[in-house]
């Protein structure tokens, strides 16, 4: 998310008219903290610094034209999603499809009249607001704020493709609470639940690198991505993970094998030299992994190693 309803929006104005950007700079100064390029060389350095909340576009710029820059940021998937409102004199006929082509969310029109400007830059950026506020929930579960399964499913297959294209490590973790149904059994779900988002805390935490992404698998189940994270990077990571939640030191039930929760974690890394390879059969090795940790005590880390021969 970019903004809050606290937050003052950051709006990047893009025009080499200095009457131009006076004007809306007076005319947006209540509703946004305001930033301004005069040429869009200068601009894509300025949105790569910090991406704005909405740009305001001239169509006539001296080094690209505005309706190309306006391609160039929806064909960027960092960018594609900030709302670009073309400003323009142009009243020719078939003008305003090729702002819409070119995906802009509107333009305003020449002469300003400031509070139509206000007016019209103000719904944007809640329309804005709401569609990003709608993607967080979509992609997190509620109950620990971590990332959902279906995020997971969709990063991981992003993560797939870069880690082949790079020729980096790649490592999917299966983390689970051990004998989870005896705690829940003895102090109940509520209690239950409790422990769920305590373990979920130490997984956000120890996904530390900006693309690493903890997500809750499943019910008492956890998932880790760690791009660009070889053998000795993920023993680094996981053995953190297995202490700091054993350090949590959370009663278990009499009747668990340790007198405290502790976590099973299976894992496994990308082979980079597999001739056909299969997007889901990561998840597979890591999960077979953790069925290992299970069988052999639970409360610790296996690797995932292929059979002999394959
Ligand atoms: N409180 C709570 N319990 C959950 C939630 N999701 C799953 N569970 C419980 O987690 C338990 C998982 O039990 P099992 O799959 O049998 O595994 P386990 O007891 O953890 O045993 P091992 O995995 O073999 O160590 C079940 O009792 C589920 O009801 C949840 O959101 N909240």
């Amino acid at each position: 998310m970019t903004m809050n309803n606290n937050e003052l929006a950051d709006i990047l104005i893009i025009d080499d008219d200095t009457a131009v950007v006076m004007a809306l700079n007076k005319a947006l100064k209540k509703i946004g903290r305001i930033r301004f390029a005069t040429e869009a060389k200068q601009a894509f350095l300025m949105i790569e610094e910090n991406y704005p909340d909405l740009i305001l576009l001239d169509v006539e710029l001296p080094d690209i034209r505005g309706l190309e820059v306006c391609s160039m940021l929806k064909n960027n998937p960092e960018t594609e999603h900030i709302p670009v409102l073309f400003i323009t004199s142009h009243t020719e006929m078939g003008f305003e499809e090729k702002v819409f082509d070119v995906g802009a969310a509107d333009y305003i029109g020449k002469p300003l009249q400031p509070r139509v400007v206000a007016a019209r830059v103000q719904t944007h950026l809640d329309y804005h607001h709401a569609i990003s506020l709608l993607e967080k929930l979509a992609q997190t579960d509620s109950m620990t704020n971590l990332f959902n399964r279906r995020t997971f499913d969709e990063q991981l297959v992003t993560e797939l493709k870069r880690a082949r294209r790079e020729q980096e490590p790649l490592t999917v973790v299966l983390v689970d609470i051990d004998q989870f149904k005896k705690y829940n059994d003895h102090f109940g779900h509520i209690e239950g639940d409790d422990c769920i988002k305590r373990i979920a805390g130490v997984l956000n935490d120890c996904a530390k690198r900006p693309l690493d992404l903890a997500a809750r698998y499943g019910g008492e189940e956890f998932a880790l991505l760690l791009p660009n994270t070889d053998v000795d990077g993920a023993k680094a990571v996981l053995d953190e993970l297995r202490h700091t939640v054993e350090a949590l030191a959370i009663q278990h039930a009499p009747d668990a094998t340790y007198d405290v929760v502790t976590i099973s974690v299976g894992y496994s890394i990308l082979n980079l030299d597999e001739v056909n390879p299969d997007d889901w059969a990561i998840v597979k090795e890591a999960d077979d992994a953790l069925y290992q940790s299970k069988q052999q005590g639970r409360n610790r880390i296996t690797r995932y190693e292929a059979p002999s021969g394959d």
